[in-house]
């Protein structure tokens, strides 16, 4: 087995990680890359307004989360779990007792390279691991390299590498912070660490998150759920916007409803029974149990309470999961956005995507039939909201014949 150790401050991780993260994995064929924060990094001092471990722990997971390959990409949290300085050394003795057929590589920018032989205990970390090299700027040729290489491999016996970084990122975390400070720099992070920062105020970021404009809205929504489900995320906030404008309802607010939609997606029961206390949501006995029915009565409060999203936002994203009797626009326009944006694929879909444009009221009708049929199908407790949307609908009028449309 081939494990990359990319040990880091991360204050904050940016692009220039990531792409040094992606890359590796590909050139080395690694069959796991572990990140490793540092929890004291032995040759710098953390600076001022340095946020405290657990934040750099959870940027980082957000990283490694980016990298969409959840077997590959792991965090370690060895280091910031370990007393006193994080010495690399300490840390490749740990992982060499604990895979000791593994074949250890340690990756690293430029800056360190150079200095790799001032660490604490070169001679182990050599002994222990081979060193991936990458440059940080596009100055950072062979003549800068091959130097420190046959000085490492002539007195160490080291194993290097050198690679070349395709989508190589001239930042650090040093200039990062200080714009992140100035109110700029949001272009050199992932959205869900953009996010974070935002959320969380660090680095002399101060955003009045009642007050986001929709790039800051989507990252914050980012950080609040996986990867995997951005792109549905990305999907429903378009789609909510196409239909708006079809539907003459506000497209601001049907963006910013998708943006927010499942903002709650990931927490758990516990999670979400204690945020329906909070913002005093009564429960029936269904919801009290079904984690999946909770995400849009949460995600609407979070909304309102969070990011100040007016009550048109709140009642789109509340009832976003189960529909209801009387439903205003922007609710039906939430409910069939999320049902038919452009990653769904499911048997129907096509049908429903076109009725959407033709008349929302039966898209909303065959949305919520679609629902009732597989949740009977698959023996699950249907929600009585959603036969009460359904027999409203079609007391009103609202049919959906195969074929007539
Ligand atoms: N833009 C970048 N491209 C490639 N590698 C990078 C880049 N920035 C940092 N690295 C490498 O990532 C590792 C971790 O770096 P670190 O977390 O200290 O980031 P940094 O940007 O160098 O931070 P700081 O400015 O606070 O020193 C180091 O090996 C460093 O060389
Ligand atoms: O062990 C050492 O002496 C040592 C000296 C310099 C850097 N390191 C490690 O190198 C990694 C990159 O450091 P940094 O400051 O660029 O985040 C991080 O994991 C540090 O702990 C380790």
């Amino acid at each position: 087995m081939k494990i990359g150790i990319y040990g880091g401050t991360f204050n904050p991780p940016h692009l220039g990680h990531l792409a040094a993260a992606k890359t590796a994995i590909e050139v080395l064929g690694l069959d796991r890359l572990l990140l490793i924060p540092a929890a004291i990094p032995p040759h710098k001092v953390l600076p001022e307004g340095t946020p405290p471990p657990e934040h750099r722990l959870s940027m980082a997971e957000k990283m490694a989360d980016a990298l969409l390959r959840p077997k590959v990409v792991q965090v370690s949290t060895l280091e910031l779990e370990r007393e006193g300085k994080s010495y690399t050394s300490d840390t490749l003795e740990e992982l060499h007792r604990q895979y000791p057929e593994a074949e250890l590589w340690l990756l690293m920018g430029t800056d360190m390279f150079l200095t790799l032989h001032l660490w604490h205990d070169p001679d182990s970390i050599l002994r222990l691991a081979g060193v991936c090299a990458f440059g940080r700027t596009e100055q950072d040729g062979e003549e800068l390299f091959a130097p420190q290489r046959d000085f490492l491999c002539e007195r160490y016996g080291a194993k290097v590498t050198t690679i070349t970084l395709p989508g190589l990122v001239d930042i650090s975390s040093t200039r990062l912070r200080k714009l992140l400070g100035q109110g700029e720099g949001r272009e050199y992070l992932l959205p869900a660490v953009y996010g974070h920062i935002l959320m969380n105020g660090l680095y002399g970021t101060h955003a009045d998150l009642k007050h986001l404009d929709i790039p800051e809205l989507r990252a914050c929504s980012c950080s609040m759920v996986r990867q995997k489900r951005v792109a549905h995320i990305r999907g429903t906030e378009e789609e909510a916007v196409r239909l708006a404008r079809r539907w003459g309802a506000d497209q601001t607010l049907a963006r910013r409803a998708g943006i927010l939609h499942d903002c709650t997606k990931y927490l758990n029961l516990e999670e979400q029974l204690a945020l329906c206390e909070k913002y005093g949501v009564a429960l029936d006995e269904l919801e009290r149990s079904a984690v999946k029915l909770l995400h849009s009565k949460t995600g609407a409060c979070i909304a309102k309470a969070a990011f100040g999203e007016p009550d048109e936002v709140y009642s789109a994203i509340f009832w976003h999961t189960t529909a209801k009797e009387n439903m205003t626009t922007l609710e039906k326009i939430l409910y069939v956005a999320d049902y038919i944006e452009p990653n769904r694929d499911f048997e129907g879909v096509e049908r429903l995507r076109s009725l959407a444009y033709q008349d929302l009221d039966k898209a909303l009708l065959l949305g919520v039939e679609t629902t009732i049929q597989e949740m009977e199908e698959r023996k699950l407790p249907v929600h009585s909201r959603t036969f009460k949307a359904r027999d409203w609908l079609r007391s009103h009028g609202v049919t959906i014949e195969e074929g007539t449309e």
